[in-house]
């Protein structure tokens, strides 16, 4: 028994000693201390041994699954990758189609904008708009105003790169990295005290600047405004909207009391010079008191008495305005021009004053750089004139002693305005400016100019601390979008399964899964859904930019975030805290503001006695001397524009006065010196108003008794009758020189005659024709008959006749040099399509030897190498290679060639059909029977005449 038991014990120490060689058994061997500890080592049994086995096979496995699992986190990146990949390219073909149908959008609105500048700029945009704020008590305010970007400039590829949010504007500047292709937009933000956006109207501008401060002028203050921007911004357009509406005004509170009296003056500071332009643009003189007050020696002061009077001062100075074509602006005012309205009481002492300064364009210095030396003087002269402004307004709202007014002409005689003492005193600068990508760095530098005016600029705390608070509102509005967004794509075995585990729990559903998500995803989510958003809707954004309820959540806490420098306000002040009030003020009023401003854009619907405004004044302007009529019909264009409500009263005004008054005529004009002739009076403005068949019947009949004193006058006169009656009918003389005009050209014609029929004797006698040869005498007979007979009736048909030989004559001449001149250009395009032709011939040559080097490369390889040694296979493919290249070369050079031999041909044969057509000489070959019958027809009649008389007689 003993024997069989150490005999087991053996055998099983044989097999625990191989089974724990087994690195794995470590279990096994605790198992079996465990068991010696507690049994003893002679109880091991098979039992035992089989549980070890098992747990030999458990750890196999667990090696085994851990294996698997190690796999498997590597797979599972590889397929999130994969996935965030496919995301990413999904995203990327969103874009794609987005972008092709934005294109597609911009052909049919025949927008050439750069899609890509335009969708980063859409993505940088203000949304937001506080309410404005009406100008109190500052002495200082700047406004700015963005005019609307015109379908022309869309045309031509310009973008709208201003958002307008008040207060802030903000400049996005296209812009390239220094690699040249990949774009970026550059933002600049400025603070204003308020910023009109190009739907707001001129009303909307005057409601919030000028309407608060008319009263100042009634009480002792010096009120003035400034239109500053460059050309083309609408500074005029601003400037006379806002006249239209403060004449309302002022004689609204003229007709409650009466003891006030306005007067009016009008000049222009044009190259350091003073002219008046209620007085011919007559020179003055600027001086300087004994007590240093300023005083423009002739200026003309016109007594006002009711808004016509106003209105018709306006436009005689506008026409007057001296302006010049340039580079941005046909019509660019060159000057800057002053409108003085001087309040006084009954005793003629000085009330108050308000002025409107439309100054010159601002970017002359750039602007002249391609213009004459005049403009570049006129430039010189405006940009001192500016720096001055600019340095004398900041010192006086920093509070200096000193004003450098004596700077310019400009500032010396504004000197009032910057020297005020009153309260009531205020300036107000309107820096305009224009939406246009490629003018944004002149808008930039009108931002900057009225920026620095202020002592207490850059943006303000409180304005950063309300926009974070929009846009911390608006996130959460997103998130909530967001979340429900989320919830419903969410899967609905995914939320089983939440819910299970939640029941499982017995916990509530406080924070579902979404929430953390979306703390991770949000800034991605928001900017992807600002991205995608702004895509979808960006037709729509432009006209919803102003309500805020219907756009995206902004992102300006972000990029906030990214352009600390630019958010963070240069210089906090502590001054700056007193502005909350408003800002915060017009924070709870954003809602009505954003109603407001829907409401104000309807006024852009003219009305029909605006209209007839606008027509009474384009008549007017007909008038004027030919000189003038380009500056004239824009200016109509500009009346047109301007659409504000109040001019409805004023056309009706002005309309009642054409007709009804005569008798305060003589009153409007009765100081010397201005000129009668260009100056709009109102009588002439009735006979326009009034104009009937009658007055032109009378000229009509006046014009031929004038012409049958002068028969040759006849044919042209007529012709011009209607003309002269429709533009001239009261104004005889420019008639008179028109009739003068006449007599010229028909004596011009009579010289015009006796040349041709000269050349064409000469002609004749060259090709010795005997049928020419009589013709000539009988052209001879015909003009001494002409020269004998120039009583005749007769004559009078025969010069028409011939003077219609000669227009004709005249236009195939014309013709003849149109021919001419497109040959010239065909030429011209044939020359360039052979230098193309040449040059391109030059790289295909050029490529040809780089591939012969190639060539004799192969070559000198395969001789170092030894044929036999090299990869001849490879060899001969590259040969091949550039063998079909040359081949391929040489099929094009062969196209090249019979494409030029082609156009040659073309060129020759459309030369040769005109050289037939417009032969000189084959031409008077061929009039010469024609013009020789009508001279036999002439002669004919002449003598039919003469017999007729005879028997008479
Ligand atoms: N807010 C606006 N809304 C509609 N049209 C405008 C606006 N502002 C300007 N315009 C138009 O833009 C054009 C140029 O405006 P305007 O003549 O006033 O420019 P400017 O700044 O006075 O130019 P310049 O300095 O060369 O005289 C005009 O045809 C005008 O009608």
């Amino acid at each position: 028994m003993l024997r069989k038991q150490i005999n087991n014990i053996l055998q099983n120490q044989i097999a625990r000693t191989e089974y724990d060689e087994s690195p794995q058994n470590v279990q096994i061997q605790q198992l079996d201390s465990f068991d010696s500890q507690n049994s003893g080592r002679l109880e091991y049994d098979s039992e035992r041994y089989q549980q070890a086995d098992n747990v030999v096979d458990q750890g196999n496995q667990n090696n085994n699954k851990k294996k698997q699992t190690k796999k498997s986190s590597l797979l599972q990146n590889m397929e999130k990758m994969e996935q965030k990949r496919q995301e990413r390219r999904e995203k990327m073909n969103q874009m794609k189609q987005q972008k092709l149908e934005k294109e597609q959008l911009n052909k049919e609105s025949n927008r050439n904008v750069d899609i890509d500048f335009e969708m980063l700029i859409d993505q940088e945009r203000l949304n937001f708009n506080l309410q404005h704020v009406p100008i109190s008590n500052n002495r200082l305010s700047v406004i700015v105003r963005k005019r609307p970007l015109f379908a022309k400039e869309e045309e031509e590829g310009e973008l709208d790169s201003i958002s307008c949010s008040n207060p802030i504007i903000r400049v996005h500047e296209p812009k390239y990295k220094v690699d040249g292709i990949t774009k970026y937009i550059e933002n600049q933000d400025f603070q204003f005290d308020n910023a009109f956006s190009e739907k707001e109207s001129t009303e909307d501008v005057y409601k919030y600047s000028l309407q608060p401060l008319i009263k100042c002028i009634f009480e002792h203050g010096v009120v003035t405004c400034f239109a500053y921007g460059q050309t083309g911004s609408g500074k005029t357009f601003t400037m006379r909207g806002l006249q239209q509406h403060y004449i309302n005004d002022i004689f609204s509170i003229i007709q409650k009391n009466h003891q006030f009296q306005l007067i009016m003056s009008y000049f222009e500071i044009y190259g350091g010079k003073c002219f008046d332009l209620l007085n011919e643009r007559n020179q003055l003189n600027i001086l300087e008191d004994k007590n240093n007050n300023v005083q423009i020696q002739n200026l003309i002061e016109k007594p006002v008495r009711d808004q016509l009077e106003m209105i018709e001062i306006i436009e005689q100075a506008a026409i007057i305005r001296t302006t010049h074509a340039t580079e941005a602006n046909e019509e660019s005012s060159r000057s800057h021009a002053i409108c003085q309205i001087v309040v006084k009481d009954s005793n003629a002492n000085a009330r108050g004053k308000l002025i409107m300064v439309d100054l010159a364009g601002s970017e002359r210095a750039q602007d002249c750089q391609s213009n004459s030396k005049q403009r570049r003087v006129e430039g010189a002269n405006i940009n001192q004139s500016l720096l001055a402004l600019k340095e004398c307004i900041r010192s006086m709202d920093s509070g200096a002693q000193h004003v450098p007014f004596r700077g310019s002409k400009l500032t010396l005689v504004l000197r009032d305005s910057f020297l005020s003492k009153q309260q009531n005193s205020h300036i107000i600068m309107f820096a305009c400016i224009s939406p246009g990508s490629s003018s944004s760095d002149h808008t930039v530098n009108t931002l900057r100019y009225a920026d620095r005016l202020k002592e207490n600029n850059g943006i303000k705390q409180d304005v950063i601390k309300i926009i974070e608070e929009q846009s911390k509102a608006k996130r959460k509005k997103y998130n909530s979008y967001s979340q429900q967004q989320m919830a419903s794509a969410s899967q609905a075995g995914q939320k089983k399964k939440e819910k299970e585990e939640n029941d499982s729990n017995n916990k509530n559903y406080s924070a579902p899964p979404v929430k953390s998500q979306k703390t991770d995803s949000k800034n991605n989510d928001e900017r992807q859904y600002d991205h995608t958003q702004y895509l979808m809707n960006n037709a729509k954004n432009k006209e919803n930019m102003q309500s805020v309820d219907n756009i995206p959540p902004i992102t300006y806490q972000d990029k906030a975030n990214q352009q600390d420098k630019k958010f963070i306000p240069q210089q906090a002040k502590p001054s700056s805290i007193q502005k909350i009030p408003p800002i915060q003020q017009s924070l709870q009023q954003s809602e009505q503001a954003s109603n407001a401003q829907q409401q104000s854009v309807s006024s852009t619907s003219v009305g029909s006695s605006a209209s007839a405004l606008a027509q009474l004044q384009r008549e007017k302007r007909d008038e004027r001397p030919q000189t003038q009529q380009k500056r004239q019909s824009s200016v109509g264009k500009k009346n047109s524009n301007q659409t504000d409500s109040s001019n409805s009263n004023l056309a009706n005004l002005l309309q009642q006065k054409i007709l009804n008054t005569d008798a305060s005529l003589p009153t409007n004009h009765n100081l010397s010196g201005v000129d009668q002739n260009k100056a709009l009076s109102l009588k002439q403005l009735k006979q326009i108003a009034q104009s009937n068949p009658v007055t032109t019947q009378n000229n009509h009949g006046k014009q031929i008794r004038i012409n049958s004193a002068h028969p040759s006058n006849s044919s042209s006169s007529q012709n011009n009758n209607t003309r002269d009656d429709n533009n001239n009918s009261f104004n005889q003389l420019p008639k008179k020189s028109h009739n003068n005009q006449q007599q010229k050209k028909t004596q011009q014609n009579m010289d015009n005659i006796a040349t041709i029929n000269n050349k064409n004797n000469r002609d004749s006698s060259a090709n010795h024709n005997s049928r020419h040869s009589s013709s000539n005498n009988n052209n001879q007979i015909c003009n001494t008959s002409v020269n004998q007979n120039l009583n005749d009736k007769s004559l009078n048909d025969h010069i028409l006749q011939k003077n219609k030989e000669v227009q004709e004559n005249i236009e195939k001449a014309q013709q003849h040099q149109i021919e001419q001149k497109t040959k010239e250009l065909i030429l011209q395009q044939i020359k360039e399509k052979q230098e193309d032709m040449f040059s391109s011939h030059m790289q295909a040559i050029k490529e040809d030897a780089n591939l012969l080097s190639l060539e004799s490369g192969l070559l000198t390889d395969c001789q170092k190498d030894g044929f036999m040694d090299c990869d001849i296979d490879s060899y001969v493919k590259k040969f091949e290679s550039i063998v079909s290249k040359k081949l391929f070369m040489y099929n094009l050079l062969q196209q090249k060639m019979d494409i030029l031999k082609k156009m040659r041909s073309e060129y020759s044969n459309k030369y040769s059909s005109n050289q037939i057509n417009n032969n000189p000489h084959e031409k008077n070959q061929q009039k010469l029977p024609n013009q020789g019958k009508q001279i036999e027809d002439a002669s004919k009649k002449r003598q039919s005449f003469l017999l007729k008389k005879k028997v008479e007689n």
